[in-house]
């Protein structure tokens, strides 16, 4: 399985055994036969051995295993769509019909101040934290104020730019056929995201969402969201304890963990006894800056790639019969 050929960032090849490539400084990635996708220009690796066993291991152990934890935003969903930047399941609301252009400016404004922050690498996570719940908590607020009705959400996502990673069928399908659980676990609107995940006929019976749910009153108006807030840096047991699902996957012992932040990393700390984890991390934006952070927490990281093909393939791989 280790065997093969390293390919580091800049195209030298080394054999495998190598960890750096000693001629120009940088990360290797090591080329599996059974995962050609690894072979993408995208993908970028700083410990392949490691991650190769990673693959085995979780292989040996079979898909009943097996689950998927995956953020939404950003992961699921696309970063880019035709050179702009596609909407997340919160802006999908904050550019809707439904939203005064006051609210929109105000939602935008918002916007503009925190993401900087929260995808800041030189900001550390407790500083950011409080900020978060600031960002989250006025969003919300004025997202009540707008009077949603629960029966627009369907229309809102239809008429929206938001895209699901080209190959989310796939991905979808494949851990439907083998009964591989899908915990969604998202920092968005739970009500606009499975709505997305409905439209796109993949919203299977082994898919499980927790995120922030909004919470209508009699007569279908929004009044206020769902406790706990669930912001990018909170995404850990404090907001899953009390959720029965989450208990429910503690025979589940491998793991692979997909997301687009470093808050996503934590994603399965609330999993007992893990015995192989295989972090994925999308790296949508600023890359530069952002790499050496996201290569030391994440096992394998994709560049601006907008497919979910190395996840696929790799999933491939695991439950194919042998
Ligand atoms: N008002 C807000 C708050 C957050 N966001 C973005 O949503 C993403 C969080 O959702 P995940 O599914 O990724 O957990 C995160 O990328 C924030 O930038 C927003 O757009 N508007
Ligand atoms: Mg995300």
């Amino acid at each position: 399985m280790v065997s093969g050929a390293l390919r580091c960032g800049r195209g030298t090849r080394r054999s495998c055994g190598v960890r750096s490539c000693a001629v120009c400084v940088c990360v290797c990635v090591c080329v599996c036969p059974q995962v050609p996708e690894l072979q993408k220009t995208t993908v970028r690796i700083q410990q392949p051995e490691r991650v190769m066993g990673v693959i085995s291991a979780i292989k040996e152990q079979g898909s009943s295993k097996l689950q998927v934890i995956s953020d939404f935003d950003m992961t699921l969903s696309r970063f880019g769509c035709n050179g702009r930047r596609c909407p997340t399941s919160h802006n999908i609301l904050d550019n809707s019909r439904v939203i005064s252009e006051d609210g929109k400016k105000k939602l935008k404004d918002l916007l503009q101040h925190y993401y900087p922050i929260e995808i800041d690498p030189n900001r550390s996570l407790e500083e950011k934290r409080p900020l978060m719940v600031e960002w989250w908590t006025r969003a919300h607020e004025l997202l009540t104020q707008q009077k949603i009705q629960k029966g627009d959400i369907a229309q809102i996502v239809r008429e929206s730019d938001v895209m699901l990673r080209d190959g989310f069928n796939e991905l979808f399908d494949q851990l439907h056929k083998y009964n591989v659980p899908m915990f969604i676990f998202s920092a968005g609107v739970g009500d606009v995201l499975e709505e997305i995940i409905r439209q796109a006929n993949v919203f299977y019976p082994n898919v499980n969402v927790v995120s922030n749910y909004m919470d209508f009153d009699d007569s279908g108006v929004l009044k206020c969201f769902k406790s706990p807030l669930i912001h990018t840096y909170n995404k850990n047991n404090s907001v899953l304890q009390g959720t029965a699902y989450f208990q429910q996957l503690s025979t589940r012992t491998s793991i692979i963990l997909l997301g687009d932040s470093m808050g996503d990393l934590t994603m399965a700390d609330g999993v007992p006894s893990v015995e192989n984890i295989l972090k994925i991390g999308f790296l949508n934006d600023k890359v530069e800056e952002r790499r050496g952070k996201y290569l030391d927490a994440y096992d394998i990281v994709l560049e601006s790639d907008e497919t979910l093909d190395v996840v696929n393939g790799i999933l491939r791989y695991i439950l194919m019969e042998t």
